[in-house]
């Protein structure tokens, strides 16, 4: 298995830093993403990431890791071992975002900046954090800081040999 990563950003993460900051700080997507890959540079991991404000797009994403997706050949798939996603406000519709991690097969760790549990009783309900290795969430920007290195440390722990897993 490579060692690549994908860090997905759902719906309205383009505008953290801005956004509400009182619930999500003043960290822009730019400052973590720049961050992310610095990390992953020093832990020797080849990172991707991806915002989208559409749902479509995210299952796009998805579905490039194995090389399908529409135009795609099957030629063409971006093997990652894992996938690190913030789904934001699809966190509490998505049906779709859920399917297409569940069927690319790949793990995946999910990232909420805010404590999602001490927020509206709709937010505390995840379509995805039944099937997560983990689920971070309440740690602010740190979050994702979290997420990189446990997988990191993960596919460090697992090698890189055939069928090599979170
Ligand atoms: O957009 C978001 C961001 C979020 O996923 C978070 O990172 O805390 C929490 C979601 O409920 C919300 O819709």
């Amino acid at each position: 298995m490579p060692r690549r990563i994908l860090l997905i950003n759902g719906p309205n993460l383009n505008l953290l830093g801005t956004r509400e900051p009182q619930i999500y700080g003043s960290t822009t997507l730019q400052d973590v993403e720049t961050q992310a890959q610095k990390q992953a540079d020093a832990l020797g991991i080849q990172l991707e990431t991806f915002q989208s404000n559409h749902e479509g797009a995210i299952v796009d994403c998805i579905q490039k890791t194995i090389g399908r997706g529409p135009s795609a050949t099957g030629d063409e798939a971006e093997p990652v071992s894992a996938i690190i996603i913030n789904p934001a406000g699809l966190t509490h519709t998505s049906v779709v975002v859920r399917d297409a991690l569940l069927g690319v097969g790949v793990p995946f760790v999910e990232v909420h900046v805010s404590n999602i549990h001490a927020r509206e009783p709709w937010r505390h309900h995840s379509y995805f954090s039944d099937r997560a290795v983990a689920v971070i969430c309440g740690l602010g920007v740190f979050g994702y800081t979290a997420a990189i290195e446990f997988v990191a440390a993960h596919l460090r722990l697992k090698g890189e040999g055939p069928g090599a897993k979170l």
